[in-house]
C-alpha cells in the first residue's frame, strides 16, 4: 500500500455559532482520487481552506509528507506540494491563459517583477506541454475573459498542476462543464493526474462522476466525515441516497 501523504486530524474552525470544521479528519494515501461529498453548508469547503493555509483550524492538525504544515501561508504550503483549484477560478481574466500560467509559476518561483518578459520566459515549451496535456492548447494565447466557465475551471487546475504539486485539492472540477463534456474533461485530467503521480482530493457534485473517477468518497455532514467507503459502498448506502444524493430508497 502507498505511503500516507496527508492526514488532517481533528480539525476545528468555529465562525461565530457555525462549527464549519468539526473534528475533521481524514487521511490520504500517494495517488488515491478521494471525492468529498455532501450538502451543501457541510463544510467541504472549509475543509480545503484549512489544508491549504486560507483559513487556520482553532485546533487540529495538518501533516503533508510527515511535516507539520498547520497554519502555515497558502504560499509556503504551495511550495511544499499541495496545489488547489476554486470553486471560482481565481485567475486574471485579462490576461492570456499562457500569461495567467507563467505569472503563477513566477510567483511561485520568487522570480516575477514589472520588467518580466512573459513572451521569453524559458517555461513557455513546458507550459504549453502542460495545456497540451489538459486538453487546452488552443486556449494557450487567448485572454481568459474570453472563454467558458468550465473551461476557466480547468485553467485553474491547470495552474495549480503548473506549480507541480503531489497533491492536488479540486473544489467542484466539472461544474460549469455541460453534461456531455463532463467524461471527456474528467478523463483528460485524471490522465493528466496520472501521468504526474498526483494524488488528488476533490469536492464533487455530480455522483456519475464521483462514481467514475474516485477511487474513495467521503461523505461530509457537520463539519466532518460521517462515512466513508468506495464509490459503490457510499452511493448505494441509503442513508447517502436520501440525504446527499437526494432520491428515496
Ligand atoms: N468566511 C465565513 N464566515 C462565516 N461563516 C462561514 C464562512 N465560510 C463558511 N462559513 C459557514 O461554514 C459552513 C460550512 O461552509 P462551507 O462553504 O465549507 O460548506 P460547503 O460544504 O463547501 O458548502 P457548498 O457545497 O455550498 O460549497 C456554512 O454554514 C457556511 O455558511
Amino acid at each position: 500500500m502507498s505511503e500516507i501523504i496527508l492526514e488532517a486530524r481533528d480539525l476545528e474552525l468555529r465562525f461565530g455559532g457555525v462549527l464549519a470544521a468539526n473534528g475533521a479528519s481524514l487521511s490520504v494515501r500517494a495517488n488515491e482520487r478521494i471525492a468529498i461529498i455532501g450538502p451543501n453548508g457541510a463544510g467541504k469547503t472549509t475543509f480545503i481552506n484549512l489544508c491549504t493555509g486560507y483559513l487556520k483550524p482553532q485546533s487540529g492538525r495538518v501533516i503533508f509528507a510527515g511535516q507539520d504544515v498547520t497554519g502555515l501561508s497558502p504560499r509556503t504550503i504551495t511550495r511544499r506540494g499541495i496545489g488547489r483549484s476554486f470553486q471560482i477560478p481565481q485567475l486574471f481574466t485579462d490576461n492570456t491563459v499562457m500569461e495567467n500560467l507563467l505569472l503563477a509559476l513566477s510567483a511561485r518561483e520568487g522570480t516575477w517583477s514589472p520588467f518580466l518578459r512573459l513572451d521569453r520566459h524559458p517555461k513557455r515549451e513546458e507550459m504549453i506541454a502542460l495545456l497540451d496535456s489538459v486538453g487546452l492548447r488552443d486556449t494557450a494565447e487567448r485572454p481568459v475573459r474570453e472563454l467558458p466557465e468550465g473551461m476557466r475551471k480547468l485553467i485553474d487546475i491547470a495552474v495549480a498542476l503548473a506549480l507541480d504539486p503531489k497533491l492536488i485539492f479540486m473544489d467542484e472540477p466539472t461544474s460549469g462543464v455541460s453534461s456531455h463534456e463532463k467524461f471527456q474533461v474528467m478523463d483528460t485530467l485524471t490522465r493528466a493526474l496520472d501521468a504526474r503521480a498526483t494524488t488528488a482530493i476533490f469536492v464533487e457534485h455530480d455522483m456519475d462522476v464521483v462514481a467514475r473517477y474516485a477511487s474513495r468518497v467521503a461523505v461530509w455532514s457537520g463539519g466532518r466525515i460521517a462515512l466513508e467507503g468506495t464509490p459503490d459502498e457510499i452511493l448505494n448506502h441509503p442513508e447517502v441516497r436520501e440525504t446527499v444524493i437526494g432520491v428515496g430508497v
